[in-house]
């Protein structure tokens, strides 16, 4: 038998997941993991019940709300659930806690330790393995690939196929590397790395492609890093993005609760070892990207490819090639009531969102408590939020005192859930206002309506809090 050629991480989860190959390059693909959240299965499960059908494998499908969930006032002073006043919310909220145990499906109630946003639960209870395809239907499921999964959001009626098949009629997607290495200097963290690619590449610059994140960078990155990173994938268009499991994944997964145990964790750890590319495997495409060149960044504009290291200018859109990102820059600015020229770090904020699936781990909050410890808010801030992923993230930063560290600053410490990252819940960014936020988009109106959007890492969100102005975390880690 002639020796296989060497494949990439995408191709061999591929491959291990063909149930069925067509002749037109599609096959039908093996779905591991469902996770299911309150905003796009309501029509899944009512299509399901009028077909007659049940859920192919409630024990791999995992339910919970997180959207428009309130991060204050979910309880009584009985510790009973409060009725959520926004009705869609309502509705969205009853319908998935009526459809998980109709459908035998395994819930994480709104009340539960263990509620989060779902791409910050899946990797903690560990649902989330590593070799396994993952599907959920929203964007940012991409984020899962941090373990070294085939993670990838899907719409509501491929919602209904998983529940009802658990498998997906899927197309190849091309393979992208994207290799940093080098070091990173100070003050940089994975969602710097991040926006610094979709600089480089932009938002179009993955389309088509699952994204293959290799380099020491990656490597030397933790998991909670590596979700980060292989989350905002999607806002590089691309379909998924990818991080090759290794001893970090491995001890980061082992204990946990939905982790295989005993002998199947051993034979588990043996497979994922061997999931890496093969020496020689051949992408589509690689982009090589020099760690030493990444700085603290900052979005400017209303796409996430609208970055710039804090240390420069609001661009002049002329400087762009493209005339069609010229006249996006130009509406961008319009938007953002920003001026060509003008320097990041004098424009003033008035809200901090530190939160999101893009980087509300527990890594994310000690590292924005340390540079808050000791600070306050500045006096032009609002409304500076704390939102942990989920319940667990919470308790951890509780027995680690950083909620004291927060609260002391001046800061809001809320329930779990995506909070202000997207207005679907009572978080709010004010009309024309300006928050410095760790979420994953800058869109027009994403954080509200008419509010303006600067993404960030948590250090640079909670400096700017402590300054009031987008700031340079370097010079505060300085003083
Ligand atoms: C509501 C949901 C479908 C959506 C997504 O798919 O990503 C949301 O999570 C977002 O971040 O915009
Ligand atoms: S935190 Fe934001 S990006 Fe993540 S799932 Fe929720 S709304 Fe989407």
């Amino acid at each position: 038998m002639s020796k296989q050629s060497p494949r990439t991480l995408y191709q061999k989860i591929w491959d291990a997941h063909v149930v069925d190959r067509r002749t037109d390059e599609t096959c039908l693909i093996y779905i591991d993991r469902h996770l299911v959240h309150e905003v796009t299965s309501p029509q899944a499960f009512e299509s399901l019940r009028l077909a007659g059908r049940q859920v192919r494998r409630p024990d791999c499908t995992l339910a919970l709300p997180d959207h428009n969930l309130p991060t204050i006032g979910r309880r009584d002073a009985n510790g009973r659930r409060l009725p959520i006043g926004d009705p869609e919310s309502a509705a969205q909220l009853a319908a998935l806690e009526s459809n998980a145990p109709a459908f035998g499906i395994r819930y994480i109630d709104a009340l539960s330790v263990e509620q989060g946003i779902v791409h910050v639960v899946g990797p903690e209870q560990g649902f989330s393995l590593p070799g396994t395809t993952i599907v959920c239907g929203d964007s940012h499921t991409s984020a899962h690939g941090g373990l070294g999964a085939l993670a990838f959001g899907i719409g509501t009626s491929e919602v209904e196929h998983v529940l009802a098949t658990q498998t997906l009629l899927l197309s190849p997607s091309k393979t992208l590397e994207i290799r940093v290495e080098g070091t990173l200097g100070c003050g940089v963290t994975p969602k710097d790395v991040i926006l610094h690619i979709i600089g480089v590449i932009g938002t179009g610059g993955g389309t088509g492609h699952v994204i293959e994140y290799t380099g020491n960078v990656f490597r030397e990155m933790s998991v909670e890093g590596r979700l980060t990173v292989c989350n905002m994938s999607i806002e590089a268009g691309a379909r998924a993005g990818l991080i090759a499991p290794d001893q970090t994944t491995f001890d980061y997964l082992e204990g946990r609760p939905m982790a295989p145990k005993g002998q199947d964790w051993i034979d588990a750890v043996a497979y994922w070892g061997t999931l890496g590319s093969d020496e020689g495997a051949v992408y589509d495409r690689t982009v090589v990207i020099d760690a030493a060149d990444i700085a603290p960044c900052v979005t400017w504009g209303t796409s996430p490819e609208d970055v710039v290291a804090i240390t420069g200018m609001v661009p002049e859109p002329d400087m762009f090639e493209d005339p069609a990102r010229q006249v996006a820059a130009r509406r961008s600015l319009g938007y953002m009531d920003l001026a060509p020229g003008t320097r990041m770090q004098d424009i003033p904020i008035e809200n901090v969102f530190i939160g999101s699936c893009t980087n509300s781990r527990i890594e994310d909050l000690r590292a924005a408590a340390a540079i808050v410890r000791g600070r306050h808010i500045a006096a032009n801030i609002r409304q500076a939020l704390v939102v942990p992923g989920s319940g667990l993230v919470k308790q951890q930063a509780e027995a680690e005192g950083l909620d004291r560290d927060f609260l002391d600053a001046g800061f809001e410490w809320r329930e779990p859930g995506c909070s202000a990252c997207l207005a679907m819940n009572p978080d709010k960014i004010p009309a024309g206002e300006r928050c410095a936020s760790t979420s994953n988009r800058n869109f027009v109106d994403r954080q509200g309506p008419g509010a303006r959007t600067h993404l960030v890492s948590p250090a640079m969100a909670a400096a700017a809090a402590v300054t009031g102005h987008l700031t340079d975390v370097r010079d505060i880690q300085r003083t």
